[in-house]
């Protein structure tokens, strides 16, 4: 069940970051505000070098801020130690890059079971609930084939249910398409928006990609170091 009265999945407040020292120093986020509530995809663009990875790396606890806040469903993270930044990180965060890094000489399923292998899932719930989310995406005859057997776009959806099997809070996409043709692209985001909206999973997904725009829930923009909503959404009233 969505329930957007709580907190947010993840919150940044005032999130500061510069990189360099000296006449160096360039500032790439100022007091940054953002809010990924449950169940929503949210898509963040922004000209190249604007600071959309750094944003997702703060979000996904790889880099620290200089100044602000961040908060993960409710716990803000302060100074928290490293090993228990990679706990919450492994717990309750899911990534997905521009290339689906998967195992070659394991099949689809395998790739997609990693993470519950990790956790010690049993191997019968874990399969079951591979082949659920498998399902989930219409890609139940792809269980048995390798990496190599895939094409460009199934790998990236192997790559969406392998993110998602856990049930993460937070989901963190880094121009998840830049490598699919229109077709292959349209599909990997419909796959992640629906798996967000029924699980309830925050996503952030930073993209160029202009064709994903169908898939958001909300659009904004970073530029300058500033956050700011889509014009057009906005208007529409939907940012
Ligand atoms: N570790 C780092 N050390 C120094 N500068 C960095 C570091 N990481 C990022 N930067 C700089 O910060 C700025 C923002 O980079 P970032 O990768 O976040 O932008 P981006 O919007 O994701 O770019 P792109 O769309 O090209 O991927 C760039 O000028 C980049 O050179």
């Amino acid at each position: 069940m969505i329930d957007n009265s709580s907190h947010p999945r993840a919150r940044l407040k005032g999130i500061s970051k510069s990189y360099g020292e000296g006449s160096a120093c360039q500032e790439v986020l100022h007091a940054i505000d953002l809010d990924l509530p449950e169940g929503s995809l949210t898509l963040l663009e922004g000209p190249s070098g604007s600071g959309k990875s750094t944003v997702l790396n703060i979000l996904g606890l790889l880099d620290r801020p200089d100044q602000g806040e961040i908060e993960i469903d409710g716990r803000i993270i302060g100074q928290w130690a490293e090993r228990k930044l990679a706990n919450l990180r492994n717990e309750e965060i899911g990534f997905i890059f521009q290339s689906a890094d998967l195992i070659p000489r394991m099949t689809a399923l395998e790739n997609i079971r990693l993470p519950l292998d990790i956790r010690g899932v049993a191997r019968k719930e874990a399969n079951s609930q591979v082949r659920e989310i498998l399902d989930k995406l219409n890609m139940a005859e792809l269980a048995s084939q390798p990496p190599e057997k895939l094409s460009g776009g199934q790998r990236q959806r192997v790559a969406v249910a392998r993110a998602l099997v856990t049930r993460p809070k937070l989901l963190i996409a880094d121009e998840p398409t830049s490598s699919l043709d229109g077709d292959n692209a349209r599909q990997t985001a419909s796959a992640i928006q629906s798996l967000c909206h029924e699980l309830g999973t925050a996503v952030i997904l930073a993209t160029h990609d202009a064709r994903l725009r169908e898939f958001a829930d909300r659009i904004l923009h970073l530029e300058d170091g500033k956050l700011t909503p889509d014009t057009v959404t906005d208007a529409a009233g939907t940012a």
